[in-house]
């Protein structure tokens, strides 16, 4: 089986600081990818080089085989990759339905949805059974920035699978998230994991969601790779528990 994503010695500095040094992994087919680290470790710097959101400089990222360093987040996205952010990225002002019309469109490389009211353009049925599977049905008509943040956060989580991604990549999706919310994130993720069959990248610093839903973690310390394993593998490893989970 090859890897869907490869990401080999990836480096990212900021002036003297040497964000991401060096960092190298693989995510399979259908895997569920954990990133854990101490606050500053280079998780999100290391997420933004590989999505193209910012240039690192040097290392190769490759996608299903095919090199895709540098990038840009439109390019990727139409290749297949999804993304959520640490911050919500709905657009407040319309309605949950439309957010999720507006991030197929984009990805079908059409800026209608951006600048004109979305239309429904054949997309409606599928932001419809997304509604279903994310039990959002008695929001769907509301303004999302009219919704709870938990709402909101499965809104930007919903969004970033409505392109069909083979690869989705989460920063941080519990963040802030009312830990009644929380339980409801995870059902989805495994859910949407066996239903979809994608493979997911997921930033996240509650252990306990990170430990049952991941298949591998990696633990990244100083820009730097401590440790790939197993949730198991990672619980038992020495230096992790010094550096990080011991705290
Ligand atoms: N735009 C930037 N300019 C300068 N330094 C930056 C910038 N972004 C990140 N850094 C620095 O790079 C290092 C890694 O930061 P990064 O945000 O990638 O870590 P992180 O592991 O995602 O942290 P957190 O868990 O707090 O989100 C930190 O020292 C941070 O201060």
């Amino acid at each position: 089986m090859n890897p869907v994503l490869q990401v080999s010695e990836l480096q990212k500095a900021y002036g003297a600081i040497q964000a991401v040094g060096g960092v190298s992994f693989e995510v399979m087919p259908g895997e569920i990818f954990g990133v854990i680290g101490p606050n500053g470790s280079g998780k999100t710097t290391m997420f933004n080089s590989v999505l193209g959101q910012i240039k690192a400089d040097a290392g190769s990222v490759r996608l299903n085989g095919q090199d895709i360093t540098g990038l840009d987040p439109r390019e990727l996205n139409q290749r297949g990759v999804g993304r959520t952010f640490q911050t919500l990225q709905v657009f407040g002002k319309m309605s949950v339905r439309d957010n999720l019309i507006v991030a197929a469109q984009e990805h079908e490389g059409t800026m209608f949805g951006r600048l004109f009211q979305p239309g429904d353009s054949g997309l409606g049925d599928k932001a419809d059974a997304m509604i279903d599977q994310f039990r959002l049905r008695h929001v769907a008509h509301k303004p999302a920035g009219s919704l709870s943040y938990g709402q909101q956060k499965l809104v930007d989580i919903a969004m970033a699978f409505m392109s069909d991604p083979d690869l989705v990549l989460l920063d941080e999706p519990c963040a802030g998230v009312n830990p009644s919310l929380v339980g409801g994130i995870f059902d989805l993720l495994k859910e949407l994991n066996k239903t979809r069959k994608g493979s997911f990248v997921v930033i996240e610093h509650n252990m306990d969601f990170v430990m049952d839903l991941c298949h591998r973690i990696m633990v990244m310390v100083e820009g730097k790779v401590m440790a790939i394993g197993t949730p198991d593998e990672i619980r038992a490893n020495k230096d992790v528990l010094d550096a990080y989970l011991g705290n």
